[in-house]
């Protein structure tokens, strides 16, 4: 595994493009996430974000990029789904990846604890690994950056009961936590087209992931199919 510095500067100015299908999902394979992950990588992109280890190990075989790893699990007690519990964190440790990606929203955790009770243990355990925070508001970066992640990422804008109805891509969030914190910025979430992406690299943004405009041909569809039924209707 590369040095910290050398993996974040590999990304820089970048596209990454994330991988991800769940089960109830058309294309759920791990050898289709490899394949759109192959085909992110002809196409350009610079970093790959995938969703579980069957994944991951696959996309590492297809592709040489540094991957934004995820483990989403769903627990009864909590709406925190974006490697939740230091199980998930574990479990990516020892697969290897470049960067690991954890819900860093105030919420409680399945595990009963908040993102602040359980991260300094782990910034401890794993100090040669990189750790971006997905957050949902500016104050959640702003407490993710004061607990040692090394990136913060825009994820959950829009994902959270207290930000529902964001306008998806969040430039605003974006543009203050590219203001305030000197660490990478990583825009995600709700990109669709080539100039919100471009936009968000205008606010400053150190690199971002694009994921369903790219990955997800159900949604891409059905994005086709809404202009037209609007274009009768209207
Ligand atoms: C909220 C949530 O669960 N986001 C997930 C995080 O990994 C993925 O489902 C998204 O596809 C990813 O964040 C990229 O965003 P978009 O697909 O909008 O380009």
């Amino acid at each position: 595994m590369k040095r910290k510095e050398e993996i974040l500067k590999s990304i820089e100015r970048e596209l990454i493009v994330s991988c991800q299908a769940l089960p109830e999902e058309p294309l759920h394979s791990p050898y289709i996430m490899a394949r759109m992950a192959y085909a992110a990588m002809l196409g350009g992109a610079k970093g790959i974000r995938a969703n579980s280890i069957d994944d991951i190990r696959e996309i590492k075989k297809a592709v040489n990029l540094p991957i934004i790893g995820i483990i989403k699990q769903v627990y009864d007690e909590s709406n925190v789904f974006i490697t939740p519990t230091r199980k998930e964190i574990d479990l990516l440790y020892q697969e290897g990846v470049e960067i690991i990606a954890i819900d860093a929203t105030n919420r409680i955790r399945p595990d009963g604890k908040v993102i602040s009770e359980v991260f300094p243990a782990i910034r401890e355990q794993y100090s040669n690994q990189l750790f971006m925070a997905d957050c949902s508001t500016y104050d959640e970066a702003k407490q993710a950056y004061e607990l040692g992640f090394d990136c913060l990422g825009t994820t959950l804008s829009g994902y959270t009961t207290y930000t529902q109805g964001t306008k998806l891509p969040d430039g605003e969030l974006i543009a203050s936590l590219v203001r305030d914190f000197p660490i990478p910025i990583i825009a995600e979430g709700g990109i669709w087209t080539p100039e919100e992406l471009k936009r968000v690299f205008e606010l400053g943004a150190y690199s971002a992931v694009v994921g369903t405009a790219i990955t997800r041909p159900m949604d891409i569809t059905k994005r086709f199919v809404k202009a037209v039924k609007f274009d009768l209707e209207g």
